[in-house]
């Protein structure tokens, strides 16, 4: 048999293990089930957190940093990259993330992402002319409106005066003044990579749906999300386009719908863009195993998370899918529809989610030997079976 080769592309297990950390535990493991099998190991991320990392080391090229206003005003240093020499790819959770502040209603109501517009400047000095920025894993519900207010926006009450920053602010807006943007992004083509395809307000929407993980109280956001549909009336007049039903509006409390609206982003899934800007395809050539996952899968997955995103370009090179995950819903049916063949959680007996991501460094190799066990069962099956074929034809003859 010819020296087998896997390619490993998972999610990150949040609040655990990175998405190359992942890899590397796998690799472990397939090594010691076949010592000299090949490992093609890539990050992959769906436009939150870990984003830049995955395409930076997917494609080559610089990271940079810079000091900027993190969600609550003090300041952070936010990494991002630069993949040749105007290309700028941009994590708005480096500036703004729902990492870096505690969670609870008032610092939800409050959290801004001014950070990310500096962010975006800066990287429109040093060159960039096209801005990847991955949205997702957001501290704030702002509606994008601090981004905005960094490249001179201006957000008044009924009194022209500036509102206050973060969701707080928006109960207040009765206009939009653009006349004080900066010229900077003349000629800059933004590209919002979303984790989301949520509208930027309802039930669907950014404050409902993913306010109450930021510490908005969740018997309160029917009542803030009036604020973002207040905030979408005005930024649609302003703007003259109906930007809070463009599909991922709401990522990223609603960062999404800004970019659109002042800075005439494209949006795009994040994933999607990942994997052909690291040109994931194209390494799965000669590929027998394709070995993806995340911390814990569940019939939401389905919907273009990252592993569905890995799956289905290997479906399309005939090659087996498997799934390792923290953790996993009992019905995956639409999970295993999309193209992945085996979920392989990665405990080994009963287990607290504590001790599960504290062994983590044990218990994800022993996947990895699993998943390249379960790959030599599938061939040994298919060669006994081919073999009884070939018998059966030769008795009949
Ligand atoms: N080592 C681990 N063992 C078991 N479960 C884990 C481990 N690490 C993370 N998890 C589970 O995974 C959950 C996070 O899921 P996941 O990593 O898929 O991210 P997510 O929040 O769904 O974001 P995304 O939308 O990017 O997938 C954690 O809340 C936890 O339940
Ligand atoms: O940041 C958020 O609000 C979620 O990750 C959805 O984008």
């Amino acid at each position: 048999m010819d020296k087998l080769s896997v390619l490993i592309a998972s999610d990150s297990f949040k609040g655990s293990v990175s998405s190359l950390g992942i890899a590397d535990l796998l690799e472990q493991g397939i090594h010691r089930v076949v010592p000299d099998c090949e490992v093609r190991k890539f990050a992959i991320a769906d436009g939150g957190e870990g984003t830049v990392e995955a395409i930076v080391s997917g494609v080559g090229g610089e990271m940079r940093e810079v000091e900027v206003s993190g969600p609550l005003g003090d300041t952070v240093c936010a990494h991002y990259g630069f993949i040749g020499e105007d290309t700028a790819i941009l994590e708005m959770a480096e500036a703004s993330g729902i990492t870096l502040i505690e969670q609870n209603s008032d610092n939800a109501l409050r959290a801004s992402t001014w950070g990310v517009g500096q962010v975006m400047l800066d990287a429109i000095d040093h060159g960039a002319k096209r801005i990847y920025i991955g949205l997702g894993g957001s501290a704030t519900s702002d509606g994008g409106a601090g981004m905005a207010k960094a490249l001179g926006i201006r957000f008044l009450n009924a009194d022209g005066e500036d509102i206050p920053c973060g969701l707080v602010g928006l109960g207040e807006l009765a206009s939009i003044d653009c006349s004080q943007m900066t010229d900077k992004l003349d000629g800059v083509e933004v590209v919002a990579l979303t984790d989301v395809t949520s509208p930027l307000t309802g039930p669907d929407g950014a404050v409902c749906v993913f306010g109450p993980q930021k510490g908005i109280p969740a018997d309160q956001t029917t009542h803030f999300d009036a604020w973002m549909a207040r905030y979408a009336e005005i930024m649609n007049a302003t703007v003259g386009r109906a930007v809070d039903a463009v599909p991922g509006s709401g990522a990223a409390g609603g960062l999404g719908a800004a970019l659109v609206a002042f800075c005439g982003a494209r949006i795009q899934r994040g994933i999607e863009t990942l994997l052909d800007l690291i040109g994931l395809e194209d390494a799965m050539d000669g590929v027998d195993l394709v070995i993806t996952g995340e911390g814990r899968m569940d019939s939401q997955s389905a919907f273009g998370k990252a592993p569905i995103g890995v799956a289905k370009r290997a479906k399309r090179h005939g090659i087996p899918v498997v799934a390792v995950v923290g953790g996993r819903a009992d019905d995956l049916g639409t999970v295993y529809d999309e193209g992945i063949d085996l979920v392989l959680s990665i405990a080994t007996g009963p287990i607290t989610l504590a001790e599960s991501i504290a062994h983590a460094d044990t218990l994800v190799p022993i996947a990895g030997e699993n998943a390249i066990r379960a790959l030599l069962l599938g061939s040994k099956l298919r060669a006994e079976h081919e073999s009884q074929e070939a018998s059966a034809i030769f008795s009949a003859a």
